[in-house]
């Protein structure tokens, strides 16, 4: 093919047969991990688990597992895009899997963190409001993906939701971009060895005095947002609701009110 024995490097044709020769692989191998979702709908059916199917923690242990293997070119980011889009994929072949996102002031950056994490399977509609977003996060098989705005303690509202919870900070990647939305839903959060904790304060002590006085207790925790006479708070690790020392930590209104891994590249 052009290329004489000992030559480094291949041509363009002998490349172009290698891709050609590998995309095949990958489309057989997707088809097999598509034709999965039926056997795992089915599997959870079985089980009696006739709830909604995404399981945000399963998902990180994947994307955690897939980022720390070795590998010579792929990046971080295109494996995670990737796998986000198979197991959206597989998700919304389970059921009705829908997205509400509302961005606050910048809602073209949430729709396009939601379309990150949550690949372009599953239908996505933008609300014209954060108490629109958090409706449909309680229809059954919604996500709902609200910004971080200032002044706007939409977050505060799950204290009174215990079935909604937090389960991802979106982007996933730091290389992304901080942290500035959350998806919520009615799923379970469960620890994936790598998580952040959300906890909601009513206390009128300075966020510097609260996140000494939990760090006093042991708890490593970082201000997220401020409004509406709310703080919320990331606590490094994972937190039952229940917590003891989250139970003595200041503020006479508090809860968790989720929980999500952490940023795969931190
Ligand atoms: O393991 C499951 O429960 C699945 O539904 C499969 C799968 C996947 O494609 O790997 C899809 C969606 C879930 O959120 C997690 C994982």
């Amino acid at each position: 093919m052009g290329s004489d024995a000992g030559d480094a490097t291949p041509s363009l044709d002998e490349v172009r047969w290698r891709i050609d020769a590998i995309d095949g692989e990958l489309l057989a191998l997707l088809d097999e991990r598509a034709g999965l979702a039926r056997a795992v709908a089915a599997a959870k059916q079985a089980a009696g688990d006739t709830g909604f199917g995404l399981r945000p923690g399963r998902e990180a242990l994947i994307v955690r597992k897939l980022v720390e293997a070795p590998r010579k070119a792929a990046s971080d980011a295109l494996v995670i895009r990737v796998w986000r889009e198979l197991m959206a994929d597989s998700l919304a072949r389970q059921g009705p899997y829908h997205l509400t996102v509302w961005g606050g002031s910048n809602p073209a950056r949430a729709v396009e963190l939601t379309r990150l994490r949550f690949g372009v399977a599953p239908p996505m509609t933008v609300a014209a409001t954060d108490k629109e977003a958090l409706a449909a996060a309680k229809t059954p098989w919604g996500v709902g993906v609200l910004g971080l705005v200032p002044d706007n303690a939409w977050w505060g509202r799950l204290l009174a939701e215990p079935r909604l919870k937090i389960f991802a900070a979106l982007p996933c990647l730091e290389r992304w971009g901080p942290q500035v939305a959350f998806a919520v839903a009615e799923v379970e959060v469960e620890p994936t060895g790598g998580d952040q904790t959300f906890w909601v304060t009513d206390s009128p002590k300075a966020a510097a005095a609260i996140i000494e006085a939990l760090s006093a207790d042991g708890v490593a925790a970082e201000l997220v947002a401020e409004a509406g006479g709310l703080k919320l708070f990331a606590l490094l690790g994972f937190y039952q609701a229940g917590d003891a020392r989250l139970a003595r930590a200041p503020g006479s209104l508090t809860g968790v009110i989720g929980a999500a891994p952490t940023q795969f590249d931190v």
